[in-house]
């Protein structure tokens, strides 16, 4: 039986502090699943479609990582697919109020575990959404971003479509 574990995110777009998560995770489990969490509400800067791709470029080097969308309950996501495990990256003391409380949820509702990575201290002020509000200034964020993502935000500032 494989060990299954899910990495849930939006992923707008993926960062080095979700690939250092992703690479990690992807040495503890037989499968990692990344979960590409779909919120109608929020528009992201990029479609779910490049998200993934974004996500399977870099990762596919891993071997054992799946990227997939899904729309709904990260719970029924993982009864879907037989997995046990959520794997997080905490990167401050001001992530662990609310994933704690999403964790007991999780683990109420479905017996489903959550773990907990913490992040590499090189990416704990990181986030998709700081990335692109700097990129949008013309900031430097190339050392934040694996390269193909760097040249997709980039394009996507300067307006291509
Ligand atoms: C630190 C961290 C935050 N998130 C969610 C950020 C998001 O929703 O895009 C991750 C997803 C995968 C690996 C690490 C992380």
């Amino acid at each position: 039986l494989l060990r299954r574990a899910v990495c849930p995110g939006s992923f707008d777009p993926v960062t080095n502090g979700h690939l250092d998560i992703i690479a990690r995770a992807s040495k503890l489990y037989d499968v990692v699943h990344v979960a590409v969490m779909i919120n109608k509400s929020k528009q992201g800067l990029f479609t779910v479609e490049e998200r993934i791709e974004l996500l399977r470029q870099v990762t596919a080097e891993y071997g054992n990582v799946v990227v997939e969308s899904h729309h709904g309950l990260l719970v029924d996501f993982c009864k879907e697919r037989d997995i046990p495990a959520i794997v997080k990256g905490l990167r401050a003391v001001s992530d662990f109020d609310y994933e704690l409380q999403m964790a007991q949820m999780n683990n109420g509702l479905s017996g489903v575990e959550t773990l907990f990575i913490p992040t590499n201290p090189t990416y704990s002020f990181l986030s998709s959404s700081l990335v692109k509000e700097v990129a949008a200034w013309g900031g430097d964020v190339s050392h934040l971003l694996p390269p193909v993502v760097l040249e997709a935000l980039t394009g996507r500032i300067a307006g291509d479509r």
